[in-house]
């Protein structure tokens, strides 16, 4: 029987994280079960710092980005001792069960936890990356991909302006989701990302080929390629530096960066966040444990978290071969 739970957002914050927690809450209270928030993701335990959330503190917050929880990182729970003391936390405040909203880490995070703790642990996917197997999409993707494609379009209307080639980095740690999503909303004539394999210092020939195809067909005309982050050595601002050295052209690099990361939610991402956050705790109260609570084909389904972090889900291949054989050519 389910009495108490505890909800923390752990990893880099995503769009929807705030609708998550806003719906987990008011299917709680449904219920009648007690939530409490943990601050700063698994922090929020080691530390003490947590406050009670009723259905009045998840008031109009289904909007807003980022997470009223706070986020972080959080080094002590890599050691077995910070995963016990974690562990210890929940059961002195008398929870039942712990939900996670975060990326496939914050999953690890949960599983070290459970070997120490009685109650259940549930995850609910929220990164802006979607490199989370077991659920088709994470929340904060749809609208990282929208922030990403407004700064593109406006980038594609200065390269248009003075004929030139941009390179725009997107965020993805090790996944090209974001970057292959985007790119083909923006109609960007090349895409790097580690799924394509990564480059090697100095062997530009697979990115000047299609360039100087272009120039050949087209003319002179803007050229975008969105390149995933880590996926040149010395870094897309390197690899700019590169081309501009072997095409004697000046090719300009846009990081994008954290602003991937904030804004409102889209509709996808707060109707997302809304069936996985009720989702969660109906399935605890179901029993529940050890599981993730993702959407597959628009059914709410439960994953196993320890096989979130799998890296089985790969980019869309219809679109990647569109990308190779179309788009860039
Ligand atoms: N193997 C692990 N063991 C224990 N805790 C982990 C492990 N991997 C990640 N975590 C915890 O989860 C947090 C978030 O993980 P991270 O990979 O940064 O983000 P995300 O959850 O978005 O993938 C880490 O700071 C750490 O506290
Ligand atoms: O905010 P930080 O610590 O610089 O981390 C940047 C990383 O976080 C992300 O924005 C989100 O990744 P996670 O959801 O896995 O934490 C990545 O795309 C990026 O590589």
């Amino acid at each position: 029987m389910i009495k108490r739970i505890g909800i923390l957002t752990s990893g880099g914050d995503a769009p929807g994280m705030n609708a998550a927690i806003r719906a987990a809450v008011l299917t709680a209270s449904v219920h009648n079960i007690d939530v409490i928030g943990f601050h700063y993701g698994f922090n929020g335990l080691l530390d003490n710092d947590y406050q009670t959330l009723l259905p009045q503190h998840v008031q109009h917050i289904i909007q807003r980005g980022g997470t009223i929880l706070k986020s972080a990182r959080c080094k002590t729970l890599h050691t077995a001792e910070g995963a016990k003391q974690a562990a210890m936390a929940l059961e002195q405040l008398q929870l039942d069960a712990l939900i996670v909203i975060g990326g496939d880490g914050s999953f690890r995070g949960a599983l070290a936890i459970a070997k120490y703790y009685r109650g259940q642990i549930i995850g609910v996917p929220g990164t802006i990356d979607n490199d989370v197997d077991g659920t088709d999409y994470t929340i904060g993707f749809a609208t990282a991909i929208d922030t990403a494609l407004d700064a593109i379009d406006k980038i594609r209307d200065t390269a248009d302006a003075f004929e030139r080639i941009f390179l725009v980095e997107l965020m993805g740690r090790h996944s090209g989701h974001i970057s292959l999503a985007a790119g083909i909303a923006a109609g960007a004539e090349q895409i790097i990302c580690p799924e394509f394999g990564t480059l090697q210092l100095g062997s530009l020939k697979e990115v000047i080929t299609p360039i100087k195809h272009a120039q050949l067909l087209r003319g002179k005309s803007s050229y975008i390629i969105v390149v995933a982050e880590n996926s040149y050595p010395g870094g897309t601002t390197a690899l700019a530096e590169a081309l501009s050295e072997e095409l004697g052209i000046d090719c300009r690099a846009c990081i994008l960066g954290h602003i991937q990361r904030g804004g409102s939610p889209v509709g996808a991402d707060r109707i997302l966040a809304t069936k996985l956050g009720s989702y969660a705790v109906e399935q605890l109260v179901a029993g529940a444990n050890l599981m993730m609570a993702g959407e597959v084909n628009q059914q709410a389904v439960l994953y196993p978290l320890g096989q979130t972090g799998d890296k089985k889900k790969p980019i869309d291949p219809y679109l990647v071969r569109w990308q190779q054989l179309i788009a860039s050519d």
